[in-house]
């Protein structure tokens, strides 16, 4: 950072206590914009730094709904809307005990850069709740989400603010918050909420989308270096929505995939992973180490991570700062040639000064992990027309936002004498466009 910009970030942390995701976040990206600044004196004028890094608004709020024995429940929700500069506010919303305004206000920040990055109109914001759906029925899961719309619909809209999922919220718990969503405003308004099921407005692909999409920027990037997926090996973390569709996809181009984990530790079938026998267990909501019960080849290893295991390719798409310097160490000594963030901000800065200076191929979340909120503004498109796509006429609409995304990566990077760096080249074109329609708006 400058003398400038680390100023800024220390004010930064004054005026936001205790939210250390939050401040790595900025520090990432004010880190990135030196070249920037140095060319486009007017933005500093403008203090468009300072107003970028401070949300619009953010909400937080009482949950409480009863469980299965009638006993009331108490959690607390978020909604940050972060900027409005490029549509309305956009982004998930993470059901899981670790969730703080912190947290949120990180992920809402990157959605920033990353929601540009698409090209597609969107503003970016991000929320959720610190309820522990794991072990809850769906009896239970359901008044939950009940109980958080309650609140949260009177912030929300087509042209306001759109949730979707993240860690905890998938088709399921959409269903739930639309169905209160429905019940309250009186008003089927399918462009409210993204990554619905298909019967009640959502869009194909939607489901695969982040992990197709991670997939397809990993292709990309390997075909820079005159390289393809077919013949590697693969590792990710998590077994979740984006794990699992990355899985699939690493699969469909030639990959073999030999290890995934969740928060107890990690399954490794050094033959390939069985893509249907992980299905099957994911369907029953079991955890991973009943795999080992049906393949017996393969170890589930507790309270390990993926990271020792040789591989060409790396994908950690669980939650963030899980990768450390260390890993980075392991997997760059193991061979890594490739790897893209599936989560949101995962490795941490000192493992991703690893992979820059070994020279592996690193692509950032906020742009590797864009195709989920991409198939996101084609849901709200084909709501706000009635249309349907069918699945290939949408996957192919990813893919090549996918490949555009990656372009613009790497012509920005360079032209900011930055050339091969994915995270300069996402931060600093996200920058950009955003700061362009901060300032076609006015001061505000
Ligand atoms: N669902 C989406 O469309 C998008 C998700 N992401 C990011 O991808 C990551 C994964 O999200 P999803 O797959 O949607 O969630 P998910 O809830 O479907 O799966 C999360 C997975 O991560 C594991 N996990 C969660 N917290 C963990 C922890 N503290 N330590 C170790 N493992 C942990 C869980 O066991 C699970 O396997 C998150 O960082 C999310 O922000 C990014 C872009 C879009
Ligand atoms: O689809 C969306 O609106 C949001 C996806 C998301 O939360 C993310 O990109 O991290």
């Amino acid at each position: 950072m400058t003398p400038d910009t680390a100023r800024i970030h220390d004010e930064i942390v004054r005026r936001n206590p205790a939210e250390p995701e939050f401040h790595q976040a900025v520090a990432e990206v004010l880190g990135s914009l030196e070249p920037v600044l140095a060319r486009h004196a007017h933005l500093r004028e403008l203090r468009l730094l300072e107003r970028l890094c401070e949300p619009e608004r953010q909400v937080m709020f009482r949950v409480v709904w009863t469980d299965d024995h009638g006993v009331p429940r108490l959690n607390r929700g978020y909604r940050v809307g972060f900027s409005s500069a490029l549509g309305p506010y956009k982004g998930g919303l993470r059901f899981h005990p670790s969730v703080t305004l912190g947290t949120v206000k990180f992920l809402a920040f990157e959605q920033i850069f990353k929601n540009a990055l698409t090209g597609l109109g969107l503003g970016a914001g991000k929320g959720g709740a610190d309820f522990d759906p794991a072990g809850r029925s769906d009896g239970e899961v359901m008044r939950f989400c009940q109980a958080y719309m309650t609140e949260l619909y009177r912030h929300i809209g087509p042209h306001t603010d759109i949730p979707a999922g993240d860690i905890g919220v998938g088709t399921r718990e959409l269903g739930y918050l639309f169905g209160q969503y429905k019940r309250i405003t009186n008003r089927f308004d399918a462009g409210t909420l993204t990554g619905k099921a298909h019967t009640i407005g959502g869009s194909h692909v939607r489901t695969e989308a982040t992990g197709y999409g991670v997939t397809y920027f990993l292709e990309a990037m390997l075909a820079t270096r005159g390289d393809t997926l077919d013949g590697k090996t693969a590792v990710l973390s998590g077994s979740g929505n984006v794990a699992t569709h990355a899985a699939a996809k690493l699969h469909d181009l030639g990959a073999t995939v030999l290890a995934c984990s969740d928060s107890t530790g990690t399954l490794h079938d050094p033959s390939g992973l069985r893509l249907d026998v992980l299905h099957e267990i994911k369907t029953a909501r079991r955890k991973l180490d009943a795999y080992p019960e049906l393949v017996p080849h393969a170890r589930f290893l507790p309270g390990t991570t993926p990271w020792d295991i040789p591989c060409d390719i790396a994908v950690p798409a669980a939650t963030q700062n899980e990768l450390d310097e260390s890993d980075a160490i392991a997997l760059t000594k193991n061979g890594l040639r490739a790897l893209a963030e599936g989560a949101n901000m995962p490795c941490t800065p000192a493992a991703i000064d690893v992979f820059r200076d070994a020279g592996i191929a690193f692509a950032p979340g906020k742009a590797a992990n864009a195709g989920g909120v991409a198939t996101s503004a084609l849901e709200m498109r084909q709501n706000a027309s009635r249309e349907r796509w069918d699945f290939p006429t949408t996957d192919q609409h990813l893919a090549t936002i996918m490949r555009e995304i990656h372009d613009t990566c790497l012509t920005t990077a360079d032209e900011h004498d930055r050339p091969g760096d994915y995270t300069a080249g996402a931060n600093i074109a996200g920058f950009l466009t955003v700061a362009d329609a901060m300032t076609t708006l006015g001061i505000a």
